[in-house]
């Protein structure tokens, strides 16, 4: 795979959650993996790369962390306002690029801030998969584990068919207009929106699914950190 055949696009990361469920003193963003914090490390997934044409971190008004890290000066990150909820961080970057010159048919990368280990390998090919589909779609995950479909009581209900299910991952790969339009139009629908894919779903599309490593995991609990922690040390 050749870089110069990707195409160019603009990375959004929302990076303005408070990371409760990782009962931390601080959002889980920021706290330290090697020696830097999670969100330098999901920056660098994106800064580095050739056909990058700009990036929007989405903060937290009250952010008092960001400007303490060496990035915060990095002309190449624009700033967005985050929101109550991811999708609205996400709809406020997406504004931003579009108020930036960014066009509406220019691909747009929304990868969260808590999945520092996203390789290199997976974005190129996620852009190259996608590079001419006419929706977009996603880095994803086959479901490994059998599934249980639970009852009021927490008892097993059904053993869920686990051939067509799917783990939803980040970057997902849309284009800026199609997906300011439906993520818009979503939000002011009051849809539960959880990722840009179910957007556009809710809009009538169906984004395509591109195998990624299963390690481009979030991190969402204690454990999470812990075990990425253990491998990065490994490595
Ligand atoms: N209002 C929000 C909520 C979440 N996010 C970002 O979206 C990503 C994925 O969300 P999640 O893992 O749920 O992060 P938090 O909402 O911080 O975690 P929690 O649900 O445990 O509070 C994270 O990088 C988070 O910073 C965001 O930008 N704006
Ligand atoms: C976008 C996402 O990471 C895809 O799996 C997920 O939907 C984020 O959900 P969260 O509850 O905001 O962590």
């Amino acid at each position: 795979m050749n870089v110069s055949d990707l195409p160019f696009f603009w990375a959004v990361i929302p990076a303005a959650g408070i990371g409760s469920r990782m009962r931390a003193d601080r959002p889980k963003q920021y706290l330290s993996l090697g020696g830097r914090t999670i969100l330098e490390h999901t920056l660098d997934c994106f800064l580095g790369h050739p056909r990058l044409k700009g990036l929007a971190v989405s903060l937290a008004a009250d952010d008092p962390y960001w400007p303490l890290l060496p990035c915060a000066g990095n002309g190449r990150i624009l700033r967005a306002a985050g929101g109550s909820e991811r999708a609205d961080s996400v709809f406020n970057a997406l504004q931003l690029l579009a108020g930036q010159g960014a066009e509406a048919s220019d691909w747009v990368l929304v990868h969260d801030a808590a999945r520092p280990n996203l390789v290199r390998a997976d974005l190129d090919r996620l852009l190259a998969e996608l590079a001419d589909d006419p929706v977009g779609g996603l880095l994803a995950v086959p479901a490994r584990d059998t599934l249980k479909r639970a009852d009021a009581d927490g008892r097993v209900r059904q053993t869920v068919d686990r051939s067509v299910i799917w783990q939803a991952y980040t970057p997902q790969m849309f284009r800026l207009g199609a997906l300011r339009q439906a993520l818009g139009d979503a939000l002011q629908a009051g849809v539960a929106i959880t990722d840009e894919s179910s957007a556009m779903e809710w809009a009538g599309q169906a984004p395509r699914l591109i195998e990624g490593r299963a390690d481009n995991l979030k991190i969402t609990r204690p454990e999470d950190l812990e075990w990425l922690a253990r491998r990065w040390a490994d490595d």
